[in-house]
């Protein structure tokens, strides 16, 4: 028996989403035959000490994951879940990620005091977001709301949104979803109107390279099909350079066709990737399809072709 040490960071979402990767590992052992039991380490990341300071500010990829990936390097900890949106794209030397596990939803939702949808909200209503992604296409949307910066956990976000700081957030589906609060949203935004953040509703596992008995398991919990959009998605962000503080959207999806099957075998499905750059205030708001079976290809023509439309100099902009 090995006991597999699953660092995770404290907050409520952290916690529930590690529990429920280890419950789906456990199951995979069972069938499988892996000798493996797990427990949970919790660790305080930098991005959990400064909930005071606006985090765009402070800036810096990986603001969660540093610590956790030190300690995975020092043999402290033996693998840790990430929401896919929050991994840098490049991963430490000796570190690799083990599985992306199949997506949940991966729309934002907005939620109300009052109930009433995002066409019913009245002028000047004030939506909290922190997520320069949100604002810029909640402004182009509405641009006569009043958007606020929120910061803090799920859970303290819809304390402040209760306590009428605000009459309105903006969060992940996800999230929400995974803390079995999904009643609580009141509308879900199409990807048309609102384009989710790289990876969201995604998750990865990392583990370090050389653990390749801990890898084996992982590889069985790898969905494919997440993978290869999360990996376009990922792409499409690496060339155009940015972290999760920037207003950058992406979707992408995998065709399913009645020829799937064959198609599939044949490992020619096609991706198609929706990306977006846009201004802060949304006066400005830059969309790019491609399609194509390549997700690092699809990733960069994508960028490209939004580059060539002005995104680097919105980018440049903003970066100072
Ligand atoms: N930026 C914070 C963050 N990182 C991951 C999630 C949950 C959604 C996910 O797993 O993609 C959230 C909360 C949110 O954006 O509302």
């Amino acid at each position: 028996m090995r006991t597999i040490i699953v660092g995770s960071r404290q907050s409520a979402l952290a916690l529930t989403q590690t529990g429920q990767v280890i419950d789906d590992l456990k199951r995979l052992c069972a069938e499988h035959g892996f000798p493996f039991t797990f427990e949970v380490k919790k660790i305080v990341t930098k991005g959990d000490r400064i909930l005071d300071v606006t985090l765009s500010k402070v800036g810096g990829k990986g603001l969660f994951v540093k610590e956790i990936e030190q300690a995975m390097l020092e043999r402290e900890i033996d693998m840790a879940v990430h929401s896919m949106k929050d991994m840098p794209s490049e991963l430490p030397k000796g570190l690799v990620n083990g599985a992306v596990p199949r997506r949940v939803d991966p729309r934002d939702c907005l939620i109300t005091r009052s109930g009433q949808g995002l066409a019913d909200l009245p002028s000047g209503a004030r939506v909290g977001t922190s997520s320069l992604r949100r604002s810029s296409q909640l402004a182009a949307l509405r641009p006569d709301l009043v958007i606020e910066p929120v910061r803090g956990n799920i859970d303290s976000r819809l304390r402040k949104l209760a306590s009428g700081e605000y009459d309105a957030i903006l969060l992940a589906a996800a999230g929400l979803t995974r803390m079995g609060w999904q009643d609580r949203v009141t509308a879900y935004l199409r990807p048309e109107e609102c384009l989710p953040a790289v990876g969201q509703g995604a998750l990865g596992i990392e583990c370090r390279v050389e653990d390749n008995e801990l890898r084996r398991l992982l590889s069985l919990y790898n969905d494919e099909e997440t993978a290869l959009t999360v990996a376009a998605e990922r792409r499409f962000l690496g060339v155009l350079n940015g972290g999760c503080q920037v207003p950058i959207g992406a979707f992408a999806t995998l065709e399913s066709t009645l020829e799937d099957s064959v198609e599939k075998a044949a490992g020619s499905r096609s991706i198609t990737l929706t990306g977006m750059v846009g201004t802060p205030d949304g006066a400005v708001i830059l969309k790019e399809s491609c399609i194509g079976t390549d997700p690092v290809q699809v990733g960069e023509e994508t960028a490209r072709r939004l580059i060539a439309k002005g995104a680097e100099k919105i980018l440049a902009e903003l970066r100072g």
